[in-house]
């Protein structure tokens, strides 16, 4: 792209909470400070289902460029003309309803995880994506941090020989009661919401199993896994509060096991197991916490007595620092803007089929723990 002018890409936020303001804060960070000089991103404009003076406060919190429109409804966004794209950051009940305003509007998606509340409602999303035009991708921001794509190219090339076993936690120890309210409304385990850690937390657990187990193999190796699970539910509100399942990839026979808890927590040691652990016929690869924002990877040989080390790589640990102060959530900003650039309604990273094979999974686990929401969250519906 030497000497050619970068690709800009207008945004526009949909909703603004927590995830809302690190978002767009990470994308009014200089592509420059991570060494990215091909696309550039400009934030047009942000809406608040509130109001516009809420859409206001948040652009002032996120020192936004004074010409960044607030919007007081969702629909005022989704039909501003100087925005290319909406990141949707609403709670999981609102996905499938919200990214279908803006899609149906003409507009390419970027949309929170889980992508939306189940399959049927994604299969929805990527049909109406297909005929718009436009572009629409499951914001996993892990997929598109440089560490995570090294590790999928080791893997991929055979560095751990054989891959056999992946195992990924996501948990985060919670007061739960003090901290979610003893009415269960906040969005983690309000059924109203489709909370529950499933949806919010083992999406994580999951993608990395996925993005071993799947997402590397060949097209024609990349089949549906075949699932058992076990759920135990938050006894005030009926979401899942602890979760664990176990996949295997017919494919290659491989098996993963994912598990997330909002009772527990993937790192309460002071010396905590790393919670992703990619297992070969050469040796482990381990990630460190927090899986969902990767810094840090261990590699360990495996050794036995009678063959000694069959890896060509000896035991060591790799950290890689992200650059230019965020959080990183900048990176899968910027597959957006190469996407669109170039034409692709979807991104190779975070393709369409692996986000409904990951959704599906996850409707099985609910449907098998009988942890199912309203009829009117489970809709394809619309409006
Ligand atoms: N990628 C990541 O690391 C993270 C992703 N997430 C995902 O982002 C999404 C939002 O999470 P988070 O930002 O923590 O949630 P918040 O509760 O902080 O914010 C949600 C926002 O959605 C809007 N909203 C619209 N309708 C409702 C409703 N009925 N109830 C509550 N809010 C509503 C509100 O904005 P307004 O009133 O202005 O319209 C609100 O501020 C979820 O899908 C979650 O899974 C969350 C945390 C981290
Ligand atoms: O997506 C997420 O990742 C980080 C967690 O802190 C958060 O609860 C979850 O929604």
């Amino acid at each position: 792209m030497s000497g050619k002018e970068p690709f800009t890409l207008r945004w526009g936020i949909l909703a603004t909470g927590g995830i809302a303001k690190k978002f767009t804060t990470d994308l009014l960070i200089p592509p420059s400070t991570r060494s990215v000089t091909d696309i550039q991103h400009v934030l047009s404009a942000a809406a608040s289902s509130t109001s516009v003076s809420r859409a206001q406060e948040f652009l002032t919190s996120v020192n936004a460029p004074a010409s960044a429109k607030p919007h007081g409804s969702y629909a005022a966004l989704a039909a501003d003309p100087s925005v290319d794209i909406i990141y949707i950051a609403t709670p999981h009940s609102h996905h499938y309803a919200n990214a279908r305003l803006c899609l149906e509007a003409g507009k390419s998606v970027l949309c929170e995880k889980p992508f939306t509340v189940n399959a049927a409602q994604a299969e929805v999303l990527v049909r109406i994506a297909r005929e718009k035009g436009v572009f629409l991708m499951e914001a996993v921001w892990t997929r598109f941090f440089p560490i995570a794509r090294e590790i999928r190219g080791f893997v991929a090339g055979g560095g751990l020989g054989e891959v056999k076993r992946v195992w990924a936690d996501l948990s985060f120890w919670n007061d739960v009661e003090r901290e979610f309210g003893e009415k269960g409304e906040h969005r983690m385990v309000n059924m109203d919401l489709a909370g529950g850690a499933l949806l919010d937390l083992g999406i994580y657990s999951l993608t990395w199993i996925f993005q071993i187990l799947y997402h590397i193999q060949p097209p024609s190796s990349r089949t549906a896994p075949i699932t058992a699970s076990a759920i135990t539910k938050y006894h005030l509100t009926g979401c899942d509060e602890t979760t664990s399942v176990l996949l295997t990839f017919p494919s290659t026979g491989a098996q993963g096991i994912a598990t997330t808890s909002i009772r527990v927590s993937s790192a309460a040691t002071s010396a905590p197991t790393d919670p992703v652990r990619i297992q070969g016929t050469h040796g482990d690869l381990t990630v460190a916490f927090p899986p969902y924002r990767p810094w840090q990877y261990t590699l360990s040989p495996a050794e036995s007595a009678s063959r000694g080390k069959l890896a060509d790589w000896d035991a060591q640990t790799v950290e890689r620092e992200i650059p230019g102060g965020g959080m990183g959530m900048f990176w899968e900003a910027d597959e957006c803007a190469r996407c669109i650039r170039d034409g692709k309604l979807e991104s190779e990273v975070m393709g369409w089929e692996e986000s409904l094979e990951i959704m599906r999974v996850m409707d099985k686990v609910r449907k098998d723990g009988g942890v199912i929401y309203s009829d009117e969250l489970e809709s394809v519906k619309y409006p």
